[in-house]
């Protein structure tokens, strides 16, 4: 079948050998609001590979999967909330895809405007289609997952009723940064930058194990129209776990950003690179950068755009407009597998060697030799023109060993802060930067590229400093990591932990406290002076915990967040909704657990959590037991805490009510890696290792307010000198 492309690309699923010659074009795919299934997947040899992506089904099920027989769903419904329509007033319909129609809604309670995916159930024979329960359930768990970054539009809840599944979304008013890309090609610094927060993007969710597979310009939206907004992900339809060194075979994706693997059937996390590098090359060129062999010429997005698309095509070539040539599916694969990629004719000419030495790196055909996500936020094409990149310019490969040092004497420092300012506090401590060069190798990298960003006919965007600068980072002369600079970055690293490892740390903070206290001893002081504010001393409830409304305060006033990202940041602190951030956890999301890890005490520490979530000794952990364990406030009697009056117990014992019914069929999908239905003492330890060395902070946004900008607003001078003394 050879199907035009002549706009937006949709995704397109395919995993039959039958159809490994070609991809078939899915119905309802490519265009229209009718919502469809679009995954089709008969390759499932494992049982537990099985059990892994289709939790919801039976054991009976999942062996049939396996073997090869058609899946089966005795699924009517989800199980997600069914009140939206008592929380929510639904308006107008602000974009389409191939799977669900996006509304802007109002929270009927506080007024906020959100982003609605309506979905229309699919319903095969009385049930739903259990291809569409595992798109839709791969959704939700991998926004639920990874949705706490800052890089990823947050997902505020599922709803369904008889008809639709809804997700509730953050809204996302700047457009998509396919329309940006549309007008013309960006320059260098400014690619780089938006690059950057994609490869950013890219690293924390493989560090978690999450390929997304669906990598291209229409799945990033800019969070306001504002040239340097936040650059937010949606759309994780097409994503699936897969570890580093697993090697896929469904071919998901979308044509034009497919990687040539993904074509072959053999893939893994590093397709998701080749599609960031596609990107990388429009943004600079503002075309495709695939010959088509027949025909002698370049996917330009005039040829793919052509159609009804006019403005597309010269985008800032000046040149007149081409009559539009539309390819097929068959003539892009075919340019993507063997075809010669471009990087000499114009623009080329006036783009810096780094930059093309930067996306002929993304774009090598051979995974093997493509860099990682991570390596690649380390080409200097990126650490030269990203903000944050200079901000952390205590590389990544050296940030392991580094860190530990550094937060001792973030700790440290926050002690001595607090005792000299008086009850100041943690949020003042935090703040500050209180750590003077602290191992720091300051960087004084150029914020400017070889070939130079001012003279390309720049699309508007700057650079969008993800440490809240509009230009040369403050970032740029600070080579230390300081709790100050990276308190946001640790609160998104934890947030997207998942429920039960946020937990097992939470506990094992109990156990620190008891054993190590020197290890939390600053942060607890700090957060006891943050205690008892004058404006709100008592505080019912409030003892061990502190005001949420102090805490988002402090990080609207001190890190550069919208106040719906300062609400994403502090969702997982409020663990009993009674308006106070969860001490034990605050303390769980800034300590450095690789540090933990290192010391010879770790394993009795997983030990005697896992015993402390074992509630009835049976050795592991089953659903029935993660379900008390999430819902029953055991934890909060934890007799080995030093901190025992911070632990008040505050959740209910209800199970019927339990908040977290949802995240135990997740917290096993994690954990439980033989899919046996439990999590047994080693697969524990495993679950809370894991990714603690590769989810480095520096993938995620710092959001630092930029001291600089910030004081010149408040014409506070000599401050602003007292402050960067130590850093210099
Ligand atoms: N959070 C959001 N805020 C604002 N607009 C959004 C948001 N999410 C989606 N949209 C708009 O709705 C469109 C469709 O959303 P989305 O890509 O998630 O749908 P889909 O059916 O899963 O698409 P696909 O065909 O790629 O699978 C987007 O292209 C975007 O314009």
């Amino acid at each position: 079948m050879n199907t035009k492309l002549t706009g937006r690309q949709h995704c397109l699923v395919s995993s039959s050998p039958l159809l490994a010659s070609k991809w078939q074009r899915l119905p309802g795919c490519w265009s229209g609001p009718q919502p469809t299934a679009v995954y089709i997947s008969t390759h499932v040899s494992q049982f537990a590979k099985a059990r892994h992506e289709s939790p919801a089904r039976t054991d009976t099920q999942l062996a049939a999967t396996a073997k090869g027989d058609a899946p089966t769903s005795t699924l009517r419904e989800f199980g997600f909330a069914k009140d939206f329509a008592e929380r929510y007033d639904l308006g107008r319909a602000i974009g389409s895809g191939s799977f669900g129609t996006v509304h802007i809604a109002t929270d009927r309670a506080t007024g906020q405007e959100v982003a609605v995916k309506v979905i229309t159930k699919r319903i095969l024979g009385g049930y739903l289609d259990p291809v569409f329960v595992r798109r839709v359930q791969h959704e939700v768990d991998i926004y639920s997952h990874v949705g706490h970054s800052l890089n990823v539009a947050y997902l505020y809840g599922a709803y369904e009723n008889a008809v639709h599944v809804k997700l509730v979304m953050e809204l996302c008013k700047g457009g998509e940064l396919w329309t940006r890309v549309q007008r013309g090609k960006y320059c260098e610094g400014a690619a780089a930058a938006l690059v950057a927060e994609i490869l950013r993007t890219l690293a924390q969710c493989h560090a978690k194990g999450i390929v997304l597979r669906d990598v291209k310009p229409e799945n990033f939206l800019f969070l306001t129209p504002a040239p340097d907004a936040p650059l937010k992900m949606i759309d994780f339809g097409l994503a699936t776990y897969c570890r580093p060194g697993q090697v896929l075979s469904d071919r998901a994706g979308s044509p034009l950003y497919v990687a040539p693997e993904v074509l072959k059937q053999s893939y893994g996390q590093k397709c998701d690179v080749w599609s960031a590098g596609v990107i990388a090359y429009q943004l600079l060129t503002g075309r495709f950068p695939f010959e088509d062999e027949d025909q002698g010429l370049l996917l330009s997005s005039l040829d793919v755009l052509g159609n009804g698309n006019g403005d597309a095509g010269d985008s800032g070539t000046g040149k007149p407009k081409k009559k539009a040539k539309n390819f097929t599916n068959k003539e892009v694969f075919f340019a993507i597998l063997y075809g010669d990629l471009d990087f000499v004719r114009p623009p080329w000419n006036e783009i810096s060697s780094l930059a093309r030495e930067f996306v002929s790196t993304l774009l090598q055909r051979d995974p093997n030799v493509r860099p990682t996500a991570a390596e690649a936020l380390q080409h200097p094409w990126i650490r030269q023109n990203d903000p944050a990149s200079a901000s952390s310019a205590s590389s990544l490969s050296s940030c392991t060993a580094s860190l530990s040092s550094m937060e001792d004497i973030s700790v440290d420092n926050l002690v001595s802060m607090d005792v000299a300012n008086g009850p100041t506090g943690l949020a003042s401590a935090i703040a500050r930067d209180v750590i003077r060069g602290a191992g720091s190798s300051s960087s004084s990298s150029s914020s400017k590229a070889a070939g130079g960003n001012g003279s390309c006919g720049c699309n508007g965007r700057g650079h969008k400093s993800s440490s809240g600068g509009n230009g040369s980072s403050s970032g740029s002369r600070t080579g230390s990591r300081s709790l100050s600079d990276s308190l946001v970055q640790r609160l998104q690293r934890y947030g997207t932990y998942g429920r039960l490892k946020q937990l097992a740390l939470r506990a094992m903070v109990g156990l620190l406290a008891a054993s190590e206290p020197e290890r939390l001893s600053a942060l607890s002081a700090a957060f006891r002076q943050q205690l008892h504010p004058p404006e709100s001393p008592g505080l019912p409830g409030a003892e061990g915990r502190l005001p949420y409304g102090a805490v988002r305060d402090m990080l609207l006033r001190e890190w550069d967040l919208s106040p719906t990202e300062a609400m994403q940041l502090l969702a997982a602190f409020d663990v009993d909704a009674r308006g106070c951030v969860d001490r034990l956890e605050w303390l769980a999301a800034l300590v450095d657990w690789r540090e933990v890890q290192q010391s010879p005490r770790w394993p009795s520490y997983v030990d005697r959590v896992f015993d402390l979530f074992d509630v009835s000794h049976s050795g592991s952990l089953t659903r029935n037991n993660l379900q008390r364990l999430l819902c029953s406030g055991s934890l909060d009697h934890n007799p080995d805490s030093g901190d025992g009056a911070d632990l008040d117990s505050g959740s209910g014992s209800d199970l019927e009510e339990c908040p977290f019914d949802d995240v135990v069929p997740a917290a096993l999908r994690e954990a439980d890696s033989d899919a046996d239905g439990a999590i047994s003492r080693q697969e524990f330890g495993e679950f809370l290792s894991a990714g603690a060395a590769g989810d480095l902070l520096e993938f995620y946004e710092s959001r630092r307010r930029r001291r600089r900008s910030q004081q010149e607003e408040g014409g506070q001078q000599g401050q602003e000198e007292e402050g960067r003394g130590g850093e210099e």
